[in-house]
């Protein structure tokens, strides 16, 4: 299904494209024309099929069918190698940067051409102009080893080292998913430059769950669903209801917001769980979490959410029963060698013991409960973990820590890649949970989770800026306490968080 214009125009198309793992049709006659200076979103449930179609698009994977063609000329031997010389770049979903090398060396993987006298020195230079202007005030330090940065600053540099030009340009950038751990200004620097590279004829392909954004800067708009692309046209011609629609889910979110506004949240003469000094430079002198409470942690990434939630781990597992969803899936939380099954019970097995042996039967069926709970996509649970989606991925390690024992659930962005239907079946998941009484501190990139939060702390350079209730909350005080100004953020009124990106 293709956007009305002549094929002959298209700098890129796709015909036909199947793709099968074993029994599972990740791709099923799929057809997209991408012409210059479009920016095409591509939005669909997860497990859809978006990562591998652009997969494909980028040579990684062969297709089983189907044929792509490129300035009008067939592909048929298509290679990362070839995509990179006709100026497809691709920025994936699960980064792909070498964690012993540092920035600098990493572009030149990028871009072998980067090579000879003198290449270490052109390097950092042609890395840290492309940072500064995507995301100004970025302050990485191309010497740093990228396993030192944070997946914020790691999504940065991976983003950076796609947009520089060394030998062969730029002509089509396919953006997996490249704001899932950027927060709401980082992304908005990057839909900004986005614009501004439409205008001058590149072409992109723009990944994203947060409807918001691929409206933002996409003029183009392609729904995936089982395989298929089910809808495509300009983004004028759309509306978040109508993708809504084509990707298959009830436009919960609304109701569900209204809902939980109504909801009378955690009581506030609850038992008190802990509570934790903040440096004596902080506006807030201490993080205080009550039986039944979901707190928010937000703020600019990077800024001591996440140090923030490995301190209270570090502090409280072995006095309480501690659980932590780890905010950078590959390097934290899976186990890819692993099935999905043994990922997800992994922190159940010695209450799945009997005698010292593990109950395979009480195991499996903590899996199917789970499978279905949180709607993972996978037509067998005893499938490699890496057989699943990155979104699908995300839900078995939220599934592992809801699954256990926990009274105290500690989340580190924890939503990031799972798509519009899912997330509202957590929210909900999370709040009935804190109403059974445990307690949970969720750091979140996407202000308008902080809704489902009793109170939010609002981090800059390590410090507690604000404390909000849920009632105070505003993007407007947020994005001031964000940037270290609490004067302004007590100043400005409360109003509900409509999530621009969301
Ligand atoms: N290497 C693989 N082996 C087996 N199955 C795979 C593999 N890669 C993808 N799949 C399956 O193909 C289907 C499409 O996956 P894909 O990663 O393209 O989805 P997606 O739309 O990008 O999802 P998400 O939004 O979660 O990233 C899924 O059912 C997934 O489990």
């Amino acid at each position: 299904m293709n956007a009305s214009h002549p094929p002959s125009a298209a700098l890129c198309s796709l015909s036909h494209i199947r793709k099968s793992f074993g029994p599972v049709k990740a791709l099923q006659d799929v057809s997209l024309d991408i012409l210059p200076g479009q920016c095409w979103g591509l939005v669909g449930h997860n497990g859809a099929g978006k990562s591998t179609l652009m997969n494909v698009l980028a040579g990684v994977l062969a297709s089983d069918d189907g044929q792509i063609v490129l300035d009008g000329q067939a592909q048929p031997a298509y290679t990362t190698q070839t995509a990179y010389r006709l100026g497809v770049r691709c920025v994936f979903q699960e980064l792909s940067l070498c964690q012993n090398l540092n920035v600098a060396e990493n572009l030149c993987v990028f871009h072998p051409s980067l090579k000879g006298w003198g290449w270490r020195r052109r390097a950092r230079r042609l890395v840290t102009e492309k940072l500064d202007e995507i995301f100004p005030g970025h302050g990485i330090d191309p010497d740093r080893i990228v396993g030192e940065l944070s997946i914020t600053q790691r999504q940065m540099v991976e983003i950076a080292c796609a947009f520089v030009v060394v030998d062969a340009p730029v002509r089509l950038l396919i953006l997996d998913e490249p704001t899932s751990s950027l927060d709401a200004q980082t992304a908005a620097r990057l839909t900004a430059y986005i614009r501004h590279r439409l205008e001058d004829g590149m072409s992109l392909v723009f990944i994203s769950h947060m409807l918001g954004e691929i409206f933002d800067c996409c003029n183009y708009i392609a729904v995936m669903r089982d395989g298929q692309l089910v809808l495509s046209d300009q983004s004028a011609n759309l509306s978040r209801e109508a993708l809504v629609h084509a990707m298959g889910h009830a436009d919960q979110k609304q109701i569900e917001r209204q809902v939980e506004q109504q909801v009378e949240h955690a009581d506030s003469t609850a038992q008190s769980l802990l509570e934790i000094a903040l440096p004596a430079t902080s506006a807030v002198s201490t993080l205080a979490v009550r039986q039944g409470q979901v707190i928010g942690l937000s703020g600019l990434a990077g800024q001591g959410q996440t140090e923030m939630l490995i301190q209270l781990f570090e502090r409280y597992r072995g006095k309480m029963r501690v659980a932590f969803v780890a905010g950078d899936r590959a390097r934290d939380g899976n186990f890819p060698l692993w099935s999905i099954l043994g990922n997800l019970s992994i922190r159940e097995l010695p209450h799945l013991a009997r005698g010292g042996v593990v109950d395979r039967a009480a195991e499996r069926e903590l899996g199917r409960q789970w499978h279905e709970r949180v709607a993972i996509r996978t037509p067998d649970l005893n499938n490699n973990m890496l057989s699943l989606s990155g979104g699908n991925q995300q839900k078995v390690l939220f599934a592992r820590a809801l699954s256990s024992d926990a009274e105290l659930i500690l989340m580190d962005d924890p939503m990031r890649g799972v798509d519009f239907g899912t997330k509202v079946d957590m929210y909900r998941l999370i709040r009935a949970e804190a109403a059974r009484g445990r307690s949970f501190v969720w750091y979140t990139t996407e202000n308008d989770e902080l809704e489902y939060c009793d109170a939010t702390y609002v981090f800059y350079q390590q410090q507690v800026t604000l404390k909000l209730a849920r009632h105070e909350l505003s993007e407007e005080r947020i994005i001031a306490a964000s940037f270290g100004n609490a004067r302004a953020a007590a100043d400005a009124a409360a109003a509900p968080l409509e999530g621009a990106r969301a």
